[in-house]
């Protein structure tokens, strides 16, 4: 079952336009562009915390029986601004890295509201989380309990941990972002090898994905509630690594299970059917050992949309859907309701940004049989934006400002006769020796888009600035924040001395 919410806007909800103006908060894009340069990352901190109290609401009211805890993922995008403006809804922060947990913690958020994951976490990294006494630090890999009550021993601490778990949902917006099925790098199999039981689940956003339909969600859901499954989940590697956990208590502290599917899912079926995958291991190792796990951590992936008519998903709803498949199965086993924690990270900050680049060249390319495309390259490109060249992610863009710089074209448009109301077929390409660096791979532009012009890309907020490179040697964009008092850099421009700094060699 679908829930979402249907042409979602893809501009933060400060940003106001007609045909002739692109208003954030009272500034113009071409302002914007002017004072803190292209390419440029806006981001809408009132936005953002709207945004996150939101999220934070919606799963306090549907899980208004027990504890719900969010976390904000800050592989999505982080800052120390961002980091304390999600803190002040209530989120705790979600960090998988050394870099994270340190901007994090300079950020002011205590230990206590952070959360460590990684597949590969190193010694350092783990003892940092122990004595900042991190509130959850999830386990990745069978060998991982004993290295962390390694560590937590010679601190004379106890570490609080999670185990995560793949349930066997394949769910995302494209392979490479789809994190629950066996054959990948992430997490513990909830069921022994060879075991079946996993299940598709579509997500389809206009990145490709090779999931399959909802509807095996829901019938494998039925088959998850027999005898037979309960007992191959009692025999798997996730709950034979929860029992060592348990045997490593005076070092550890065994504070729940983890499980996250995949990332930009639309397909709320997909949540219901991994949550329930997760109490049924709750209930198996309450069988084997005795133990109630206080709680589960469903992870994150909410989807939003990206390009006009795209959905997004619809957050209340899903989390009332969860809510009361965990009140079901908690009532059918007797057990009390676990705490339940969340860890959004896409849905919290996409929509709460975008990209504003200048466009120079613009060429016509001839197609044959009398068609052509106008490839409109602009300033940045694959480095603050990696998604459509990783991914086949959609993107869309408008043009918000004109000719600042003034000039003709190099293609076909003089400048003359600008917004016409004509429009053609084109690309929009970045400055990358790469031909696939693109960033918008169709879109209908005004005819007389030229040299100086304004784009904007919406909905750049999550993994745009977070994922971005230096490939050719090209300068990370500013990140500005827009909010009620104006406009300030956040985060600020990579310079060539940035560049010359790294390179020590005489
Ligand atoms: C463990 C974990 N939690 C949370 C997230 C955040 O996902 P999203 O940004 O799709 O909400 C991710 C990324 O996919 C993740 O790997
Ligand atoms: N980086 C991904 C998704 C996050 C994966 C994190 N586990 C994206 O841009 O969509």
């Amino acid at each position: 079952m679908q829930t979402a919410e249907q042409n979602a806007s893809l501009w933060p909800s400060g940003v106001t336009r007609d045909a002739d103006s692109f208003m954030h908060r009272g500034i113009s894009a071409e302002q914007l562009a002017e004072q803190y340069g292209t390419p440029l990352y806006v981001m809408d901190t009132v936005d953002v915390a709207e945004r996150a109290r939101s999220f934070v609401q919606s799963a306090r009211e549907a899980f208004a029986n027990t504890t719900a805890h969010v976390s904000f993922a800050g592989k999505a995008f982080l800052s120390k601004e961002v980091a304390r403006i999600v803190s002040e809804q209530g989120m705790y922060v979600d960090t998988c890295t050394w870099g994270e947990m340190q901007i994090a913690l300079a950020a002011g958020v205590p230990g206590r509201r952070l959360v460590l994951h990684g597949n590969n976490k190193t010694d350092e990294e783990i003892r940092l989380a122990v004595e900042q006494g991190f509130d959850k630090i999830v386990i990745d890999e069978p060998g991982e309990p004993d290295r962390i009550a390694r560590i937590a021993r010679s601190l004379g601490k106890r570490a609080r941990v999670m185990v995560r778990v793949t349930v066997g949902v394949h769910a995302g917006g494209h392979e490479y972002i789809s994190t629950a099925h066996e054959d990948q790098k992430f997490g513990i199999a909830l069921l022994p090898a060879g075991s079946a039981g996993s299940v598709g689940a579509d997500s389809a956003d206009g990145v490709a994905t090779d999931a399959s339909s909802a509807a095996d969600a829901s019938s494998a859901a039925d088959d998850v509630q027999s005898t037979a499954f309960f007992d191959r989940v009692a025999h798997g590697p996730a709950v034979q690594t929860l029992h060592r956990v348990l045997e490593l208590g005076d070092d550890l502290e065994l504070v729940g299970i983890h499980s996250h599917i995949g990332s930009q899912i639309h397909d709320a079926d997909a949540f219901i059917a991994a949550a329930e995958r997760v109490m049924v291991l709750r209930r198996a190792f309450y069988a084997t050992d005795g133990y109630v796990v206080p709680e589960i951590d469903l992870g994150g992936g909410y989807s939003v949309a990206y390009v006009p008519g795209d959905a997004s998903m619809d957050v209340k709803a899903t989390l009332e859907r969860i809510a009361a498949a965990i009140h079901e199965d908690s009532a059918r086993a007797g057990l009390p309701l676990p705490v339940v924690s969340f860890e959004p990270g896409r849905w919290i900050v996409a929509p709460a940004g975008y990209t504003l680049y200048r466009v120079g060249t613009v060429k016509r390319v001839a197609l044959g049989e009398g068609r052509s495309r106008v490839y409109v390259s602009v300033d940045g490109g694959m480095s603050d934006n990696i998604r459509p060249a990783l991914y086949g992610a959609e993107y869309t863009a408008e043009v918000v400002g004109r000719g600042a710089l003034g000039g003709a074209s190099d293609g076909d448009s003089d400048g003359a006769g600008r917004s016409s109301g004509e429009t053609v077929q084109a690309r929009i390409v970045g400055a990358h020796c790469e031909s696939g660096d693109i960033i918008v791979h169709d879109i209908e532009l005004p005819a007389d888009i030229a040299r100086g012009d304004l784009l904007a890309v919406p909905v750049t907020g999550a993994y745009g600035r977070t994922m971005a490179s230096n490939y050719n040697q090209l300068l990370r964009p500013a990140v500005v924040a827009v909010d009620d008092n104006g406009s300030h850099v956040m985060m600020r421009r990579e310079t060539v001395e940035d560049l010359l700094g790294l390179d020590v060699s005489e």
